[in-house]
């Protein structure tokens, strides 16, 4: 196996940083008791457990009370959303967006075939909402707000205190999928509209497969997982005890490392993005220009594919995406990038760099050194540049009419 690659899709995933893999090995080993046994060899279990929810809770300026442990961003998304519309059961609407995760956007389709309505708020060229058109959808009708604090796509940051007071107005719940802000953004609860925030392990240098789920004290929540009395009721299920140690270890390093992501990982994005954009014709950024995370850019190449490119990257043992992890491979294109209403070649022709706490100097001068080479192969070779115009307003009636 490949593992010493120019990893750039930070977003997708990240590397265990090997302080975490030696906090949670023990757990693995020797520290196998349960932590709900009653002799003290679970008992110890079960007090490093309360040590990783204050790093997590300490990450998120919440309380160690507040937090559920799951198995990551999935199964957060999915148990805010059932809970709040469990909890509210005389109301029956939801609003998102159309830039959603698949794990809140797929719920919300299932939703509406049982009877619950939802507003898919759009966006606009460059990834934003339109807060006038989400104050004009709440009602009193609607249990749940259900928008993310950053895109996993463009890194697109939307204004989530400005929507939240929005929200609190109308007495909604407000959930946010902060899965890709955590670590990224400083978050703070305690002077926070948010009501429930779902965060995953694997974007922030812990295991697949952990998360954790912040409810504010006093908001209802309604377990999805029903079992042992295990998290004091609201998630049954022995813990994932290691992952739940590692996923602490993490929040405490991201914490270290916060303002290493929006200083040094933001100068790295911004020479990799100005760099590309001012020496390679025909490519544009997708999103806003500052509303956005440091460590993401999206850019879009007219005329050829976003999927070429990525293949003639990893060819130098460049690791980027197009898309999101679970769709690319699909040859749809975006639905994010759908949204903004980009057209139809910037929408083929994009692809994802996000970058972490180990990028370097020398591995962005890398691919800046084979971007240029990899766009002009490929672009002589596209045959859409010869009869572009014609080409391009076929494609745009062919997407129109889908
Ligand atoms: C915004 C967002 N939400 C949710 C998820 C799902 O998280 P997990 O892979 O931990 O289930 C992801 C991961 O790609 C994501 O980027
Ligand atoms: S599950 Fe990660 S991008 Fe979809």
């Amino acid at each position: 196996m490949q593992n010493n690659c120019i990893y750039l899709d930070n977003n997708a995933t990240t590397k265990v940083d090997p302080q975490v893999v030696e906090a949670m090995m023990p757990y693995l080993t020797d520290y196998y008791g349960n932590p709900s046994s009653m002799h003290t060899f679970g008992g110890q279990v079960a007090s490093s457990m309360k040590v990783a929810r204050e790093q997590v809770a300490s990450l998120l300026g919440a309380d160690e009370t507040e937090l559920i442990f799951t198995s990551g961003g999935t199964e957060g998304d999915n148990a805010a959303i059932r809970s709040a519309l469990l909890a509210q059961p005389e109301k029956r609407h939801i609003i998102t967006t159309q830039v959603e995760h698949p794990a809140v956007l797929n719920v919300c389709k299932q939703l509406e075939s049982q009877g619950y309505s939802v507003t898919y708020l759009g966006v606009n060229r460059q990834g934003q909402l339109d807060l006038d058109e989400l104050e004009a959808s709440l009602t009193g009708n609607t249990a749940l707000v259900t928008i993310m604090y950053a895109n996993n796509e463009t890194g697109v940051v939307f204004p989530i205190e400005q929507i939240g007071l929005r929200v609190k107005e109308r007495g909604a719940l407000f959930h946010v999928d902060a899965v890709q802000a955590v670590g990224k953004i400083p978050l703070n609860m305690k002077t926070s509209t948010i009501d429930m925030l779902t965060m995953s392990g694997h974007k922030i240098h812990a295991p697949k497969g952990i998360g954790a789920l912040y409810v504010r004290r006093g908001v209802r929540f309604r377990p999805m997982l029903i079992g042992g009395g295990q998290q004091r009721g609201r998630r049954g299920g022995t813990e994932n005890v290691a992952g739940l140690i590692a996923l602490g270890k993490a929040a405490e390093l991201e914490l270290i490392h916060l303002e290493e992501a929006t200083t040094r990982e933001k100068r790295l994005r911004d020479r990799l993005e100005k760099t590309i954009i001012s020496t390679i014709p025909d490519c544009e950024v997708n999103g806003h220009p500052t509303q956005r995370l440091p460590n993401t850019t999206n850019i879009g190449f007219k005329y050829i594919e976003g999927e070429a490119i990525l293949l003639l990257l990893n060819q130098y043992g460049i690791c980027a995406s197009s898309g999101s992890a679970c769709s690319s491979g699909s040859l749809e294109p975006s639905h994010v990038l759908r949204s903004m209403g980009l057209p139809y070649t910037i929408l083929h022709g994009s692809i994802r760099f996000s970058l972490c706490r180990y990028t370097t100097e020398a591995e962005i001068d890398q691919v800046l050194a084979v971007m240029p080479g990899i766009v002009e192969r490929l672009r002589a070779l596209s045959p859409f540049k010869s009869d572009e115009a014609g080409w391009l307003q076929e494609q745009e009636q062919a997407l129109a009419h889908r």
